[in-house]
């Protein structure tokens, strides 16, 4: 491909992110894919090209923009940097039909308005705010079932981070093609995904509920720091995300792990034989998701002021479920990979006026900025994902 076409496949592209952040539609990542599965043609420096170019206007675009031309004009000339790519604008084939006088429906910003005024007044602002928008390492787990990370011997050698088990690899590095993980010796989790299960302070023959395992990414890390002993009842509404931790947990030797599916609503109906009885429920909330914009910058673009009130109600909800699990004395360790109060600490605020009997308890963590009654992890101060996370313990 050449460059002009590169560049209006990139736009492409990015008309598709828009029209899928309009709806329900695929992530960035799959879109670009699906694009390139269609164009066979394409070299592999093309689709990484392509997909760079995407990813750069992405984070460059505060609001929703009209269309992928007036993304890529608008990234264009936000800075002189970009400038050349206004130049492949020159009508040759393939490539993007020459710039025309009138208006273009694109702002260069971090996010729409409403959402960087949000970021403002959860205290995210300034450096701390663009770094939402930079690029992520690659993080992974030391498997503590099964291996060390004093001693593992990998393909090359990760950073060693605060967590106990984790190490830091670059961006792309090829994980997933490693002896060490096909045997599940290691799993890729962000660093702050790490600390927050570090911060649930589980140990071997405890009783624990993982009230939304996803695929497990947690529940996975809480096995290995229970040495397999004890009870993690892993629980998702989500079916299909639910399936992919039982390979998982067999690849990571985590035999303890029970999965759970529930039913939105009737969560206490199927967990009634543990209720008042775990000593530990982590609820890894839905929420927006603003702390991995890293990863998924277009998300920016599909959040709503309306979406956010339902992510808050559920997260209520959600706790107030797992105050009827907790056992007197155990502890609720919530966590959202959110940075804005709305899904923290206003949510924790409510839950302890609702729930007289809990009481905030310290989230002991080597990493994190304390906010309110929890404790908030960001890409700029800690090089991780965006977090929040809190404990509140039940009273004995
Ligand atoms: C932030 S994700 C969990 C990520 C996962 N813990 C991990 O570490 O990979 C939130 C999960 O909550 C699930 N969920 C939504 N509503 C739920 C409910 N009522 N009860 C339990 N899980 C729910 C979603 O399906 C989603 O998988």
């Amino acid at each position: 491909m050449t460059p002009a076409a590169r560049v209006q496949a990139a736009i492409e592209v990015l008309d598709a992110v828009i029209e899928a952040a309009k709806g329900e539609g695929a992530p960035a990542d799959r879109i670009v894919a699906e694009y390139f599965r269609a164009r066979r043609y394409a070299g592999s420096k093309d689709r990484r090209a392509v997909r760079e170019l995407v990813y750069s206007v992405i984070r460059a675009i505060g609001p929703v923009p009209g269309n992928g031309r007036d993304a890529m004009l608008a990234f264009g000339r936000a800075e002189p940097a970009n400038h050349h790519v206004l130049d492949l604008f020159d009508g040759s084939p393939h490539g993007p039909a020459p710039i025309e006088a009138g208006a273009i429906e694109a702002k260069p910003g971090l996010a729409p308005d409403w959402l960087v005024a949000a970021l403002a007044r959860s205290g995210v602002r300034g450096e701390a705010a663009q770094a939402l928008m930079g690029r992520a390492p690659l993080d992974v787990r030391v498997n503590s079932l099964k291996a060390d990370r004093g001693a593992i011997d990998l393909p090359e050698p990760g950073e060693h981070l605060a967590a106990p088990q984790g190490l830091r690899f670059s961006p792309g590095t090829r994980v997933e093609e490693w002896d060490a993980y096909r045997e599940g010796l290691v799993e890729v989790q962000d660093h702050g995904s790490q600390l927050a299960c570090l911060a649930a302070g589980v140990r071997p023959g405890e009783t624990v509920i993982d009230l939304c395992a996803g695929a497990g990414g947690k529940s996975l890390a809480l096995a290995a720091a229970m040495e397999n002993s004890g009870r993690l009842i892993a629980c998702d509404t989500d079916k299909r995300r639910l399936g992919n931790l039982a390979p998982r947990a067999g690849r990571a030797g985590a035999g303890l792990i029970e999965p759970l599916l529930l039913d939105p609503g009737r969560e206490i109906e199927a967990l009634a034989d543990v209720a008042g009885k775990a000593d530990l429920v982590l609820v890894d909330a839905p929420c927006s998701g603003t702390g991995t914009w890293r990863r998924k910058p277009e998300a920016k673009w599909r959040l709503t002021p309306r979406a956010l009130e339902k992510y808050a109600a559920l997260q209520d909800r959600l706790l107030d479920v797992a105050a009827q699990l907790v056992r007197p004395g155990g502890r609720i360790v919530f966590v959202t990979c959110s940075l804005l109060d709305e899904e923290g600490s206003k949510r924790i605020d409510g839950f302890l006026a609702r729930h007289e009997g809990f009481e905030p308890r310290a989230v002991n963590l080597p990493l994190g900025t304390p906010r309110a009654e929890g404790t908030r992890l960001d890409p700029f101060h800690h090089g991780t994902d965006g977090f929040f996370v809190a404990n509140c313990g039940s009273a004995c």
